[in-house]
C-alpha cells in the first residue's frame, strides 16, 4: 500500500516537492489557499502561478482548498509556506492532525517576531516531540526540481529511524536524499543562505565581479558555521548540502527569488520597487533581521547579515555597507 502524505503549500516548492513524492510512490493531497490554483492542478495538473511551463503532475498527486481533507489519513504532514506566515496556520489546523504525525518542514526562514527556527515554531504550536519533526534542506531549486533534473537534499531529524522513514518517502532516481540527525545545523544553513544571497545579488548588481561575490559566499559560510556552533550545531553540517550546497546553487542562479531580490536591489532599485516586482516569497527579506538578533544574543559576530540587514531594514546603501565591509579590521581567517 503507498504511503499518503499531506503538504501544505501549493507555492512552487510545495508543488515540486508533491512532484517527488508521487515520483517516490506517494499519494499525496497537496493543500493550496487560493481555489484557483487548486482546481488548475486537478484540471490539468499543473500550477500556472507558480511554476509555470515545468513538468505535469503525476495524477497521484490531488489538490484541495480543505486543511482537514488534506490531513485525512496522512501520517506525514509536509509544510511548505512562508516562514513568516506558518505559526497561525499551524494553530489553525493542527486538531486536524493525529497524536503520532510526523512533520516534516521544507521552509528555510526565521520567525522574525521570536527568531524560532521552524523546528521549534512546530514544537510549540503542535505539541509534537523532536522525533517527530524533521527538516529537509539542500540545493533545491524548485523549477529545477520539478523538470526533475538531478538534485540532492538533506533530511534532519533528532530521530534517524524517523528520517530514514522520511528518505524512503522521498528519495527517487532524481532526487537523492540524505540523513542527518543536526535539525539546527540544516535549518540554519537554509534560513541563512537566503541572507548571503541576497548579498551576493546585490554584488552582482553593483557589477562588483566574481571575487567579491566569492569572497561574500565564503565569508557568509564562515559566520553561519559560527553561529550555528554557538546554537549547538555541527560544523560539518555546513560543509554539505544545507550549508555550502545550497549557497552554490542560490548565490549562484536567476531561478533564486533571494539572489534576485539583491540584484535589484544592488542595481539601484529601491526597496519598494524591488518587494513589487517580487511576486514569490524570498525569506531573507525578513530572515536577516532575525538572523542578526540571533548574533547578538549568541555573541557571534555576522558582518555579512548585519550588512544585508542594513540595506534592507535601515536603508543604508549598498556602496556604503560594501565600503564598511572592507573596512573592518585585519584578522585571522578562523
Ligand atoms: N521555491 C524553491 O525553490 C524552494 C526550495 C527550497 C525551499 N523553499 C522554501 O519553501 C518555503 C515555501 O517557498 P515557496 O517557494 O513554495 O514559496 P511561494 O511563494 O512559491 O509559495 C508560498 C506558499 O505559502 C503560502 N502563503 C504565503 N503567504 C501566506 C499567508 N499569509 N497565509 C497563508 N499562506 C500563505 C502561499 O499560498 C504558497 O502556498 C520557503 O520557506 C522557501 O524558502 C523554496
Ligand atoms: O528562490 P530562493 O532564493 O528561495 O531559493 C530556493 C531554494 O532555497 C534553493 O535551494
Amino acid at each position: 500500500m503507498s504511503r499518503r502524505i499531506a503538504v501544505y503549500g501549493a507555492g512552487s516548492w510545495g508543488t515540486a516537492f508533491s512532484l517527488v513524492l508521487a515520483d517516490a510512490g506517494c499519494e499525496v493531497t497537496l493543500w493550496g489557499r487560493r481555489q484557483s490554483v487548486v482546481d488548475a492542478i486537478n484540471e490539468t495538473r499543473r500550477n500556472p502561478d507558480y511554476v509555470r511551463g515545468a513538468a505535469y503532475l503525476p495524477e497521484a498527486v490531488r489538490a484541495t482548498a480543505d486543511p482537514a481533507e488534506a490531513a485525512r489519513g496522512a501520517e506525514t504532514v509536509v509544510l511548505a509556506v512562508s516562514a513568516q506566515h506558518v505559526r497561525p496556520l499551524l494553530e489553525e489546523w493542527r486538531e486536524s492532525w493525529g497524536p503520532r504525525t510526523v512533520f516534516l518542514s521544507l521552509m528555510k526562514g526565521v520567525e522574525l517576531a521570536t527568531t524560532k527556527l521552524m523546528s521549534e515554531v512546530i514544537a510549540e504550536t503542535t505539541g509534537a516531540s523532536p522525533d517527530r519533526i524533521a527538516v529537509l534542506s539542500g540545493p533545491n531549486l524548485a523549477r529545477e526540481v520539478m523538470l526533475r533534473k538531478p538534485a540532492a537534499s538533506v533530511i534532519a531529524c533528532a530521530d534517524e529511524s524517523t528520517a530514514a522513514r522520511i528518505q524512503a518517502a522521498c528519495h527517487t532516481s532524481t532526487f537523492r536524499c540524505y540523513t542527518n540527525t543536526d535539525v539546527i545545523g540544516c535549518e540554519l544553513g537554509g534560513a541563512v543562505k537566503n541572507v548571503i544571497a541576497l548579498a551576493a545579488g546585490v554584488s552582482d548588481g553593483m557589477c562588483l565581479g566574481d571575487n567579491t561575490k566569492a569572497s561574500l559566499i565564503t565569508r557568509g559560510l564562515a559566520e553561519v558555521t559560527r553561529l550555528g556552533v554557538a546554537m549547538g550545531a555541527d560544523p560539518l553540517t555546513f560543509a554539505g548540502l544545507a550549508g555550502m550546497g545550497d549557497l552554490v546553487a542560490t548565490c549562484a542562479s536567476a531561478l533564486s527569488r533571494n539572489y534576485s531580490f539583491g540584484r535589484r536591489i544592488g542595481s539601484g532599485m529601491t526597496l519598494e520597487e524591488t518587494r513589487a516586482l517580487a511576486e514569490e516569497t524570498a525569506e531573507g527579506v525578513a530572515s536577516c533581521k532575525a538572523v542578526s538578533t540571533l548574533g547578538e544574543r549568541h555573541g557571534v559576530e555576522l558582518p555579512v547579515t548585519r550588512a544585508v540587514t542594513g540595506m534592507i531594514h535601515e536603508g543604508r546603501d549598498p556602496q556604503d555597507v560594501m565600503d564598511a565591509l572592507m573596512s573592518r579590521a585585519a584578522k585571522a581567517e578562523v
